[in-house]
């Protein structure tokens, strides 16, 4: 059976005993998805996927997400470093290592550079809001749209372990993720599958944000 192009096609159940060539695999076909929607312009982004209680398999860092082949993805221990010598993983790795330490149940990571969360998260504070829209159902516990789901922005920053810092306090309050201003978004879920759904909400979600913005100026 050929493995499936879209994400949505992987099966939904959590495994926290993914094999390499299993994780490679969808991250490939979430690279391409997220690629084709816009969300991984010239080398952004990062994909991750959990193999076990210590390992998970990311991007190499610097090539393009939406054209990846297995051989782009590696294996890194919680700490960050590959498994590998020489290999080169994600500057963002430990962002990665960060939610999977604190969130057992997070099997894949997703990390996208949109338009709307790029442009957004550059005229607001410290939080975006979300209220009044039906998708915001996506995330896990929400079930109407009347609910405020808050998303934090934090500053950007080249210092990785230092923005590490800032996202701590807040990891445990963060339904649909986070966004790092001027830069993108962070979504993580039980599965590839579910990750994706949660980035392509956050990001319709951030979108349309923007869009009653520009409406209302
Ligand atoms: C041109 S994108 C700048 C780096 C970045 O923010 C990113 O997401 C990609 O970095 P990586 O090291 O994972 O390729
Ligand atoms: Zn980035």
């Amino acid at each position: 059976m050929d493995w499936p192009e879209s994400p949505f096609a992987l099966p939904d159940h959590a495994s926290g005993s993914e094999t390499m060539a299993d994780a490679a695999r969808e991250i490939v076909a979430a690279g391409r998805r997220m690629d084709r929607l816009g969300f991984l312009p010239a080398t952004a982004g990062n994909l991750s996927r959990r193999l076990s209680s210590d390992r998970f398999a990311i991007t190499r860092s610097g090539g393009h997400k939406g054209f990846l082949t297995e051989a782009d993805v590696i294996e890194v221990g919680l700490d960050g470093q590959a498994v590998r010598a020489g290999d080169r993983p994600s500057a963002e790795t430990l962002l990665h290592c960060q939610i999977y330490e604190h969130e057992p149940e997070a099997q894949a990571i997703l990390h996208g550079h949109s338009l709307a969360a790029t442009v957004l998260s550059r005229f607001v504070r410290d939080t975006i809001v979300l209220e009044g829209y039906e998708v915001q159902k996506v995330f896990a516990g929400q079930t109407t749209h009347t609910a405020a789901i808050r998303v934090p922005v934090f500053d950007n920053d080249q210092d990785i372990p230092r923005l590490a810092r800032n996202v701590a306090p807040l990891l445990n309050d963060m339904p649909a993720g986070y966004v790092i201003r001027g830069h993108g978004v962070y979504v993580w879920g039980p599965n590839m599958k579910s990750a994706m759904a949660r980035m392509e909400g956050l990001e319709f979600l951030l979108a349309c944000t923007l869009h009653e913005r520009s409406l209302a100026r």
